[in-house]
């Protein structure tokens, strides 16, 4: 599967104001409604790259995968025939919401769904921040990156290489506590420069996702973010800091639909032909206490 970036995501909630608030305010994104229901986050001269939709449940629904041509979307679809995955093609009303000419959706061996397409829908529309954040990094490196949960850890790394064709970046693994089994995170690329569109966690997470990263230009605009944040009060998950495998400076918050959201800048951009996949040992450079999103341990430190 030759895919070329994350080109959305869909988010499911009870309350559309929230997010309608949260990404209008907080994230400093423009709103819309969707066709045949939802909303629509824009960031750049796309229709949108967040899609939120309306269910029972506060969740993350899945990721969208973008593919250059028809010619791969067809060789995807044969791709997941051969190894006997099941796939769903969407009717009209569902390409509409989504902006595709065809689109597919299977689940990975996590239960992770996923949606492919080609042809994406564009109105050429300038991105316009209610915030007055210039520029969201988007393009051919997609929206941004997500991570997602994998308890059956080989099983859906295998599927995520072997079928959908992602390449490893790096590792990272990791103790929960000290005498804790070890977790594994596995950061994957596609076919564009972005360190890492998908990630995969060796655990559960109830709302579907760990978090999604949208990148902006520079640490003003992070920093402008982080102030909106504390303004209209949105649990902080972990403080600023900066990554040791992709260099990015950022913060991470929740979202109105329970999975967190991570707010950055300076990621690096890959040359994947000189680049040889290797394991880390540290999260960050500096910062990044997630303590501070889980209430027992750090407490709301930082979420002044
Ligand atoms: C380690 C790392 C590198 C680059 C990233 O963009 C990135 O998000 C991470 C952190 C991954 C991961 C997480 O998001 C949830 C909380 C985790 C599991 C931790 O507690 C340590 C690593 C964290
Ligand atoms: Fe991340």
């Amino acid at each position: 599967m030759d895919i070329r970036a994350l080109g959305y995501y869909v988010a499911q909630t009870d309350k559309l104001s929230e997010w309608k608030a949260y990404a209008e305010d907080v994230l400093g994104m423009e709103t819309r409604n969707a066709p045949n229901g939802g909303l629509y986050i824009k960031m750049d001269d796309r229709p949108f790259r967040m899609l939120v939709v309306e269910g029972p449940e506060k969740r993350y629904l899945s990721s969208g995968w973008e593919l250059a041509s028809k010619a791969a979307f067809d060789d995807a679809l044969k791709t997941l025939a051969a190894h006997g995955v099941s796939y769903e093609l969407a009717d009209q009303d569902q390409c509409a919401q989504r902006g595709a000419q065809q689109l597919a959706i299977f689940r990975d061996p996590a239960g992770n769904c996923h949606e492919i397409y080609w042809g994406f829908l564009s109105d050429c529309e300038p991105f316009t921040s209610p915030q007055g954040v210039p520029k969201f990094l988007t393009d051919e490196m997609g929206l941004g990156h997500t991570v997602l949960p994998a308890p059956n850890f080989d099983e859906t790394y295998e599927f995520l290489t072997k079928v959908m064709g992602f390449g490893l970046s790096d590792i990272y693994n990791f103790k929960p506590a000290p005498d804790a089994p070890n977790v594994r995170i596995h950061f994957m690329h596609c076919a564009n420069p972005r360190h890492h569109s998908l990630a995969i966690c060796e655990f559960p997470v109830p709302s579907g996702c760990v978090h999604v990263m949208v990148e902006v230009e520079n640490m003003t605009e992070v920093g402008r973010a982080h102030d909106r944040r504390i303004a209209h009060k949105v649990p902080l998950s972990a403080t600023l800091g900066q990554h040791l495998n992709d260099k990015m400076t950022s913060f991470y918050m929740k979202t109105p639909s329970g999975f967190d959201l991570e707010y950055g800048c300076g990621g690096l951009q890959m040359d994947w032909d000189k680049h040889s996949a290797f394991e880390f040992t540290k999260v960050s450079i500096w910062g990044h206490n997630f303590s501070v999103g889980q209430p027992s341990e750090g407490g709301e430190a930082g979420n002044e």
